[in-house]
C-alpha cells in the first residue's frame, strides 16, 4: 500500500503542482486521471523521489520514503513521459545496460531476467533491432520492460498510451494488468476509457487537487438517473450551455449532441442515458473550475 498524505508542491514560478493530495493506493492498477497541467506528471515524479514536496508524507508499506528514498528507489519501477532511447543500440544490449544500471551484477541472473522480460513484452523477435527504429508501441513496451527490471514492486507509468493507436494500446494496458495483479502501478492518463475498462481504483485530479477517489463504477454510480441527452441545433447550442450544466457536446452527422447533469427531467427531447466515468470526469471539472 502506498499512502498520500496532504502534498503539497509548488514550483519557483508560483505553480501550485500538487495542492493538499491525499490518496491511498493498494496492490493493483491505479489510474490518475486529469487534464494537461493537473499535476499528474508531478504528483508521480514525487513519488518517484526525483523531486521532494514542500509538506506531506508518503509511505510504501509503511517505510517513510521522504526519509528513506533509497528504499523506494530499490522497489520502483519508472516509465516517464518523454523517454529517451540510445539511437543504434539493440533493445536486447540497451535493457542489458538498464539491468547492470539497476544493479544486477550477476550475469546469469541478468541474462534470464533480460530475455524473460523481452518475451513479456513481445519484443523478443526484435530484441536485435536498435530500439530507436522501435514503432511507438514496440518503445512503449520496451519502457515498461526497463521499468520492470528488478522486480520492483512499485511501478509509476506516466500517459504511456498516448499516441499508440487501438491495437497497440490494448497490448499495453494488458500487459500493465497483469503487472498489476502482483505490485502496485500507477497509471496516468487523459483517456479516461482507459480507467474504466482497467483500473480498479482511480483518483481525477485538477489544478493540484483530487476531485474525486476510488472506484470507478461508484463515481459513476453517483450520477445514476441524472445524465441526459439530445441533439441540438448549432443555434440553440450556446442557449443550451447557458441554462444547462452541460458536461459535453459533440458533433454527431453533423449535428451537435449535448449530455447534460440534472436529477429531474431536464425538458423536451432529452433522453435519460447510462452515466459513464466522462461523465463523472466532466462533472467534477466543471464543478472545480
Ligand atoms: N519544473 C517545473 N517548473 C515549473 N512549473 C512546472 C514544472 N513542471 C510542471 N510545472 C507546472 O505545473 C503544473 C502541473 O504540471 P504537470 O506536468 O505535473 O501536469 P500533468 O497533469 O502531468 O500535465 P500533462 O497531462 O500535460 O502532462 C503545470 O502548470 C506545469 O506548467
Amino acid at each position: 500500500m502506498l499512502t498520500l498524505r496532504h502534498l503539497h508542491k509548488t514550483y519557483a514560478n508560483g505553480v501550485h503542482a500538487t495542492n493538499d493530495i491525499s490518496l491511498d493506493i493498494p496492490t493493483g492498477l491505479f489510474g490518475l486521471l486529469g487534464p494537461n497541467g493537473a499535476g499528474k506528471s508531478s504528483l508521480m515524479r514525487t513519488i518517484a523521489t526525483l523531486q521532494t514536496p514542500d509538506s506531506g508524507s508518503i509511505h510504501f508499506d509503511g517505510v517513510d520514503v521522504l526519509q528513506n528514498p533509497q528504499a523506494l528507489r530499490r522497489q520502483l519501477g519508472y516509465l516517464p513521459q518523454d523517454f529517451g532511447v540510445y539511437p543504434k543500440v539493440s533493445a536486447l544490449e540497451l535493457l542489458n545496460h538498464f539491468a547492470v544500471l539497476k544493479g544486477i551484477t550477476q550475469r546469469g541472473e541478468r541474462k534470464e531476467m533480460v530475455e524473460g522480460l523481452l518475451h513479456q513484452t513481445n519484443l523478443w523477435d526484435a530484441r536485435h533491432r536498435a530500439v530507436h527504429s522501435y514503432s511507438g508501441g514496440m518503445r512503449q513496451r520496451f519502457g515498461i520492460a526497463q521499468a520492470l527490471l528488478g522486480a520492483p514492486r512499485l511501478v509509476i507509468v506516466d500517459e504511456p498510451t498516448a499516441g499508440l493507436d487501438p491495437d497497440e494500446r490494448n497490448r499495453f494496458l494488458n500487459l500493465l494488468a497483469r503487472i498489476g495483479e502482483q505490485v502496485v502501478v500507477i497509471l496516468s492518463t487523459h483517456i479516461v476509457e482507459d480507467v474504466t475498462d482497467l483500473c480498479p481504483r482511480m483518483a481525477i485530479i485538477a489544478a493540484g487537487r483530487v476531485l474525486v477517489a476510488g472506484e470507478p463504477q461508484a463515481a459513476i454510480d453517483t450520477l445514476r438517473d441524472s445524465v441526459w441527452r439530445r441533439s441540438v441545433s448549432e443555434a440553440t447550442l450556446a442557449d443550451y450551455q447557458q441554462r444547462y450544466t452541460v458536461l459535453s457536446s459533440r458533433l454527431v452527422g453533423g449535428k451537435p449532441q449535448i449530455k447534460v447533469y440534472s436529477t429531474t427531467q431536464p425538458g423536451d427531447g432529452f433522453a435519460r442515458v447510462e452515466p459513464d466515468l466522462e461523465d463523472v470526469y466532466f462533472l467534477k471539472l466543471r464543478a472545480a473550475a
